[in-house]
Parts: C-alpha cells; sequence; structure tokens
C-alpha cells in the first residue's frame, strides 16, 4: 500500500501497517551515520568514532522497531473477569523521538479504559507495550496518544478510554528555544470516559488524589 492509499486521519498520517514496511536496513543506516559525522565535521575513523556508526544503526533498530509491529499482535491476550470499572494504568515510562529533530522526548503516559459490557480485559503490561509500540517510531506526542486510544477502542471494544502523555521534548531543552524542565500534556479520551463524571474520576486517579 503507497501512503497515498492511506486516509488522511491524525492516527494514520505517514502510518503503514507493520507488514507493509520494509526490513531495516542496518547497512544503509550505517553509512549514513558515517556520512552524517563527516557532515558536521567529524573524523568517522578516529579510534572513538570508528565503531559508531555501526553502534547507532543497531540502536536505531531498537529505538524504530515499532514501525514493524501492529498493536494488534500486542493486545492478543484478553480474559472475561466480568470487570466492568475502570482499570488504569499510570506512569507508564515513555521513550520516543521526536520526527521533526530526532531527539528523544520522554516522560509518562496513564493509559485507562472501562472494559466493554462482557467485562473482557486485557494484561496489565499489554497497556504498557502498546504504548511502547507507538513510541518506538519517529513521532510526534498528539500523534502517539491518539494512536494508544484508538488501538484500544479498535482491538478491545471498551466502554471508553483515556490516554494522557506529559513528555519533555529535548527538542525544546538541549537546542532550539532552550526551555528545558517544559512539559507537553496531551490527552485522547474516548467513549463513556468523556462524561465529566467518569472523565474526573479517571484525572483524580492519575494526578494522584
Ligand atoms: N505539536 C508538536 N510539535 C512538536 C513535537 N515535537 C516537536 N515539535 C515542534 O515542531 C516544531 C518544528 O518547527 P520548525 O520551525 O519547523 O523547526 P525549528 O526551526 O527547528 O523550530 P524550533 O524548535 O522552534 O527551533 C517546533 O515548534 C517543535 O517544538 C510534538 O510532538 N508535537
Ligand atoms: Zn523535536
Amino acid at each position: 500500500m503507497s501512503d497515498e492509499d492511506l486516509p488522511l486521519t491524525a492516527v494514520s498520517i505517514g502510518v503503514r501497517p507493520a507488514a507493509d514496511v520494509p526490513a531495516y536496513d542496518a547497512e544503509r543506516a550505517e553509512a549514513a551515520v558515517r556520512e552524517l559525522l563527516v557532515a558536521v565535521g567529524e573524523d568517522p575513523d578516529r579510534e572513538g568514532l570508528v565503531d559508531t556508526p555501526a553502534r547507532v544503526a543497531r540502536a536505531y533498530r531498537e529505538i524504530f522497531a515499532g514501525l514493524r509491529q501492529d498493536p494488534e499482535d500486542v493486545l492478543t491476550t484478553t480474559f472475561d473477569l466480568g470487570h466492568e470499572e475502570m482499570v488504569l494504568v499510570k506512569d507508564i515510562e515513555v521513550y520516543s523521538t521526536c520526527e521533526h529533530h530526532l531527539v528523544p522526548f520522554h516522560g509518562v503516559a496513564h493509559v485507562g479504559y472501562i472494559p466493554s459490557a462482557d467485562g473482557r480485559i486485557t494484561g496489565l503490561s499489554k497497556l504498557a507495550r502498546l504504548v511502547e509500540v507507538y513510541a518506538r517510531r519517529p513521532q510526534v506526542q498528539e500523534r502517539l496518544t491518539t494512536q494508544v486510544a484508538d488501538a484500544l477502542v479498535r482491538i478491545l471494544e471498551p466502554r471508553g478510554v483515556i490516554v494522557v502523555v506529559e513528555c519533555e521534548h529535548l527538542c525544546m531543552s538541549m537546542r532550539g528555544v532552550r526551555k528545558p524542565g517544559s512539559r507537553t500534556v496531551t490527552s485522547a479520551v474516548r467513549g463513556a470516559m468523556q462524561n465529566a463524571a467518569t472523565r474526573a474520576e479517571a484525572m483524580s486517579l492519575i494526578l494522584g488524589r
């Protein structure tokens, strides 16, 4: 499927299904890192840098592994516990990569849902794994937040979902506007979680009050 064939929703812009993403090209990544070192004025053959292109290529494989993972493969484990109340995993550590500057943004995600009427729930770790699938891609924080919420809606069919992400963007800290410590908060709220009282309950749990 070409990018032109994808519907232009916030979720799918620039996003291909894992099956359509070509295999990771470590050789190409390594050559590109070597070029980058030359471009910034470094000598890629000096002792300290000689292994760096290969090292960075290996690191990028890991950092962008989510491009080759489908959320459906993560949310496979479900249980029918008959639990119909809110489930919330908070303070899930997030490391992602800003797609504008290719530097990290990091912080926490809070993921909550109200199970479907039949009480179908997923494993708690799967919520954190879902965040990982989308964080390990070139990202913007808004899309990361939306994608996690919409994958939960699509796959678990819960009655409601809330996803709140709070991150510091190193592109705003170490360069550019240079405002270390500023945090960006994004949220996506779906279904019954949009009800004011339910949303307030979720937010009070997230804020620890
Ligand atoms: N909305 C959004 N913006 C982001 C995110 N990550 C980085 N940005 C912003 O993307 C914008 C890119 O702006 P440009 O003017 O094209 O790039 P730039 O000249 O490097 O901008 P500065 O960062 O202001 O120096 C900046 O304002 C960043 O702060 C994100 O996750 N969400
Ligand atoms: Zn950035």
